[in-house]
């Protein structure tokens, strides 16, 4: 199988009154797995359509290594879809399933008529090959045992595997795939996820991923692209994404639970400021006014003294505790802290006292809902990095 990089130039498109993709520029690179992220609505179906060439773009082209394919029909375009539902033929067997995309490539269509087909010469050494084909497709998925079975008598996950076996056997120049594991129970789609990770670094193949779970885009791709409103706001790494969002929507976006976010001043110096007082952390031409503080749940932790709050609700999920705190004196506002379990938890109710790793937070500025950002953000001196990191309260 040779893996095709992809080129989306300039795509555009509108569904009556409403721009649904607006001037989409993304480089897939041969081989890689490039997950599609973002809230339902904000067009990652759409853009997978239009690759695929079942929705025509606006504006704009699609090339596949070197080949335009913008007016070029779905089918010629060698590319694998895998949908939520498998779409697998219920009459037939996981074996025949597997086979047909094969058998209506190679098999013209007498020859595909059970008496008639068997005079059609070379016919024999076809369906040898496919055969060898679908028994190797169906051995890289391990569910070579399962060949002889209808769909009903499969399980969702192996339903999945099938499906991708059938994508798998016309050795395509990329796998488009949209939200495939959305059918499954919560633990099987972890194990699944899993499994198309190590797939995909088996067949060396390029694999584009539209889901809404920024979990299986961050675990499972080697960069993620998140789109809202029909736009591109940061394509990266998952590591890229999270340590360096470009703007708040990102940050937002991903990372579980929610970045905190805290309304700050930034005086005319740079210093940034919350409630009057002196934070320490510097922001060097960052305009003067009002601007967003983001910080991580995992960067605030409990410690002797610092910023007061009142514990509001515990909530443990496996090895993380995820704490909600409301300050005692803006109870409006509420942080989440996550802890590891080990650590012991505060009681629901208490006064703690709340500190904050500088080091790390984001400062977005007043147009973040414009999604602008600012990078350059620093510990206001060096005294600062090194004494106890108080959140100034
Ligand atoms: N054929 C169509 N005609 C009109 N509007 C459409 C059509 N297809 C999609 N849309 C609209 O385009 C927007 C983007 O849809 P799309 O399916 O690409 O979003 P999505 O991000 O994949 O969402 P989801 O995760 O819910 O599938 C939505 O507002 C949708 O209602």
């Amino acid at each position: 199988m040779t893996a095709q990089s992809l080129h989306i130039t300039g795509v555009g498109k509108r569904f009556g009154p409403v721009d649904v993709l607006t001037n989409i520029d993304l480089q897939v690179r041969a081989g890689e797995f490039l997950s599609l992220v973002g809230m339902s609505g904000c067009g990652k179906s759409t853009l997978l359509r239009i690759i695929a060439g079942l929705e025509s773009p606006d504006r704009g082209s699609i090339t596949i290594g070197e080949r335009d394919v913008t007016q070029v029909d779905p089918a010629e375009r060698n590319l694998a879809m895998v949908f939520q539902s498998y779409a697998l033929y219920p009459h037939m067997t996981v074996r025949q399933n597997i086979a047909t995309p094969l058998r209506m490539r190679q098999l013209s269509a007498w020859a595909r008529l059970p008496w008639l087909g068997a005079l059609q010469p070379g016919r024999k050494a076809i369906l040898r090959d496919i055969d060898a084909r679908v028994q190797q497709a169906a051995e890289l998925l391990e569910i070579g045992q399962l060949l002889e079975r209808k769909p009903a008598q499969l399980s969702g996950g192996q339903r999945q595997r099938v499906a991708l076996a059938r994508a798998l056997v016309r050795a395509p120049a990329a796998f488009l795939m949209d939200e495939p594991l959305s059918n499954l129970d919560a633990r099987l789609r972890a194990h699944m996820r899993g499994e198309l990770t190590a797939l995909h670094k088996r067949l060396g193949a390029t694999f584009i991923y539209v889901t809404h779970d920024q979990v299986e885009a961050m675990t499972m791709s080697d960069r993620v692209a998140l789109m809202e409103g029909g736009r591109i706001l940061q394509l990266g790494t998952p590591t890229q994404l999270y340590d360096t969002p470009a703007s708040l929507a990102v940050a937002r976006f991903i990372g579980t639970p929610t970045i905190n976010t805290l309304p700050v001043q930034v005086d005319a110096q740079g210093h940034v400021h919350a409630w009057q007082q002196p934070l320490p952390l510097h922001a060097p031409g960052v305009a003067a006014g009002p601007a967003t503080l983001g910080i991580r749940p995992e960067d605030l932790h409990l410690a002797s003294e610092g910023l007061a709050a009142r514990v509001v609700r515990l909530e443990t999920h496996g090895a993380d505790r995820f704490v909600t705190l409301a300050l005692l004196h803006d109870a409006a506002l509420q942080l989440t802290l996550r802890q590891r379990t080990g650590e012991a938890a505060p009681a629901a109710g208490s006064t703690v006292h709340i500190a904050c790793n500088w080091a790390r937070v984001h400062l977005f500025d007043a147009e973040a809902a414009r999604r602008t950002c600012v990078p350059a953000l620093h510990l206001a001196t060096a005294t600062d990095a090194q004494r106890p990191r108080e959140m100034a309260a």
